[in-house]
């Protein structure tokens, strides 16, 4: 099947380029398709006539994000909501990726997919918009809620811990931030099985939350980053847990991340595995 799929040099996108090399992939970076420009984006899905689009870009700097409003708004909403458009119009199925920082984190337990987002800052706020832009296009869609992304390449807080844990004597993490870390390999093995279902008639469209199994703070991820460090014999840092008031930043992060994915396993038999062993796959993999 032709799948085009946005987000070159991205986590996820690059996950999603070995997940599904038995397809024929147009794996398309800003170049070629930017979401800066959304008014560009129909003309190169309208000429690729791929058969299912997959949206891994985005503009994911949370904190930087607050000085970019509009930037980030257009490619996080409005460039999806293109992209919907001309899939309603090629009449074929997008996934789209979202995020855990739609909610506040003031809920108590973990969040379903039907709790009422309320983004604290820019990144959540234009995360929901695009959403939004997928439900009113009426294009056929499955819209994955993510959380804690990392992986071998990118920016992400795996990649920082193993840096800082070497660098210094001690490390500061907050601790009453919690949700599940979750490796982008798994999103897209989870990604690929989602498609051959599909592929093979199911079709449940809508939102659903995807994470890895169990929940951790920011603190015990580093922490068990610091443990597999140590166990490789490598230098590591003392880690200190703080509360996030001690770690401000300019957007501030939900202290419930969890999301409930109850109705991912319901309609599509789809689980992740626990949030430790994705870890270990993923130092594997970097060994
Ligand atoms: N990272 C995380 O912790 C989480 C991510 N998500 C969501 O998962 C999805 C994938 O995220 P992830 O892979 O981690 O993100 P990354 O930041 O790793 O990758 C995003 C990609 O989008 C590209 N991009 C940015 N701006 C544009 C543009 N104007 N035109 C085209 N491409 C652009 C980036 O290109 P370049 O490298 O050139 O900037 C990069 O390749 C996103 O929807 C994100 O919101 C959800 C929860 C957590
Ligand atoms: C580097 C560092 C961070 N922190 C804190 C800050 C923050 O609360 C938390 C995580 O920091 P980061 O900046 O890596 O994470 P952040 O950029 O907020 O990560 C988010 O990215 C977006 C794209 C998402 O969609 C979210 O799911 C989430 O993964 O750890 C420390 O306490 N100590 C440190 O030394
Ligand atoms: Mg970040």
């Amino acid at each position: 099947m032709k799948i085009l799929i946005s987000g070159h040099t991205g986590q996820v996108a690059r996950e999603l380029q070995l997940a599904l090399r038995e397809h024929e992939l147009i794996s398309l970076g800003r170049q070629a398709f930017d979401l800066s420009r959304p008014d560009s984006l129909r003309e190169t899905m309208l000429r690729e006539r791929p058969a299912l689009v997959i949206n891994a870009a985005a503009y994911t700097a949370v904190d930087q994000a607050e000085q970019e409003r509009e930037l980030v708004f257009t490619i996080n909403a409005e460039a999806p909501g293109a992209m919907a458009d001309a899939c309603f119009e090629l009449d074929i199925p997008l996934i789209h990726y979202s995020t855990d920082y739609v909610f506040d984190g003031s809920k108590a337990t973990a969040y379903r997919e039907a709790d009422t987002p309320r983004p604290l800052g820019v990144y959540g706020a234009s995360k929901v918009a695009g959403e939004q832009a997928l439900r009113i296009s009426g294009c056929d869609h499955l819209i994955l809620r993510t959380s804690w992304v990392y992986s071998q390449h990118g920016r992400n807080f795996l990649l920082t811990m193993q840096r800082l844990l070497q660098e210094r004597e001690e490390l500061s993490v907050v601790d009453d931030q919690i949700g599940a870390p979750t490796w982008a390999g798994s999103i897209a093995s989870a990604t690929a099985e989602l498609i051959d279902k599909w592929q093979q008639g199911r079709h449940h469209w809508g939102t659903y939350h995807l994470t890895c199994q169990g929940e951790t703070s920011w603190f015990g991820f580093a922490s068990a980053i610091a443990e597999r460090l140590r166990a490789a014999g490598k230098p590591c840092a003392r880690l200190r847990p703080i509360p996030s008031s001690e770690y401000p930043t300019p957007a501030q992060r939900p202290l419930n991340s969890r999301l409930d994915g109850e109705r991912l396993e319901q309609d599509w038999q789809v689980r992740l595995p626990d949030w430790r062993t994705a870890l270990d796959a993923c130092l594997q993999r970097m060994s």
